[in-house]
């Protein structure tokens, strides 16, 4: 099911700079989409409009359906979650509980189900023995978690991140990699801002490319970072793993460190 669309969609924040230009694009459920592009190419004012913390001058934004702009922002905050660049600008409780607790609470969530949705969000993100801590005792790249985690225990049917991976270690990496397999393993929409080529080309089938206010490009890692002059255009870095196959000349485009030790193997003939 189309959970977002974006209809003919153009914005700016002032008359004179268009910062999104007719754009379309549409995302379903049980899917996971990347969405890059260079500073300032209009990644997080596209997924406000999706949110509709913006409101588009021109053309149309559907949430399951509906026009945004029939609804309201704290309506549609209901199906899209939205984990921002920087945790400090949404994290306010003074325990990780009640900061988990408080959008479903503030929904009329209480009891077991309530509970529920505490310990499923907590194991998810790996927050379980650490529900009754202060959140800034946690560094900020674990703090992001917490956000996430908040959102989880929303039951949205929408997932943005924005930028998720900034400043993860590897082991926070492959955790942010399971909770995107595990939410489009339940069906739910899951939309990716992020300038990390590697954790695109690892975890992601679809990456939408912005560019000069519009999509320049949208389709498989493989399609756009093995397209020299898309990315040359777009000013964004191939993944290394692609830049390392391209540059010993193997013909496969391996999406992953595994992958492409086995592509070396291979073409050197070992077993
Ligand atoms: N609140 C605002 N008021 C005016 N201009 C803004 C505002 N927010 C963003 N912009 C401008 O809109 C353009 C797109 O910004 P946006 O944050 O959407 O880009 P981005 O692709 O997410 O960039 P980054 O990768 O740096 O986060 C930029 O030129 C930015 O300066």
């Amino acid at each position: 099911m189309e959970s977002v669309k974006l209809e003919k969609v153009s914005f700016a924040y002032d008359v004179k700079n268009s910062v999104i230009e007719n754009i379309n694009l549409a995302f379903q459920s049980g899917t996971a989409t990347a969405i890059v592009g260079q500073n300032g190419a209009g990644k997080t004012t596209t997924v406000k409009l999706i949110n509709r913390l913006l409101v588009p001058q021109k053309g149309h934004v559907f949430v399951n359906g509906e026009d945004t702009r029939n609804l309201t922002t704290a309506k549609v905050a209901l199906k899209v979650g939205y984990s921002f660049q920087n945790p400090d600008d949404q994290i306010f409780n003074n325990s990780i509980r009640k900061e988990i607790e408080f959008g479903p609470k503030k929904n009329g969530i209480t009891g077991e189900e309530l509970e529920k949705r505490v310990q499923y969000a907590a194991k998810l993100t790996g927050l379980m023995d650490s529900l009754n801590e202060h959140p800034y005792n946690f560094p900020y790249s674990l703090r992001k978690f917490i956000t996430i985690a908040s959102i989880i225990a929303m039951d949205p049917d929408i997932y943005i991140f924005d930028e998720p991976t900034a400043g993860q270690d590897s082991v926070s990496r492959q955790k942010l990699a399971s909770i995107i397999e595990e939410l489009v393993k339940n069906n739910k929409c899951v939309i990716v801002i992020t300038h990390d080529m590697n954790f695109v080309v690892e975890n992601f089938k679809r990456v939408v490319v912005l560019s000069k206010h519009m999509v320049l490009r949208d389709g498989t890692p493989e399609e756009i970072f093995t397209d020299k002059k898309l990315m040359n255009d777009a000013n964004i870095e191939p993944a290394e793993v692609i830049s390392i196959a391209q540059r010993v000349k193997l013909s496969q485009t391996p999406l992953s460190v595994t992958q492409l030790v086995d592509d070396l193997v291979a073409a050197n003939g070992k077993e």
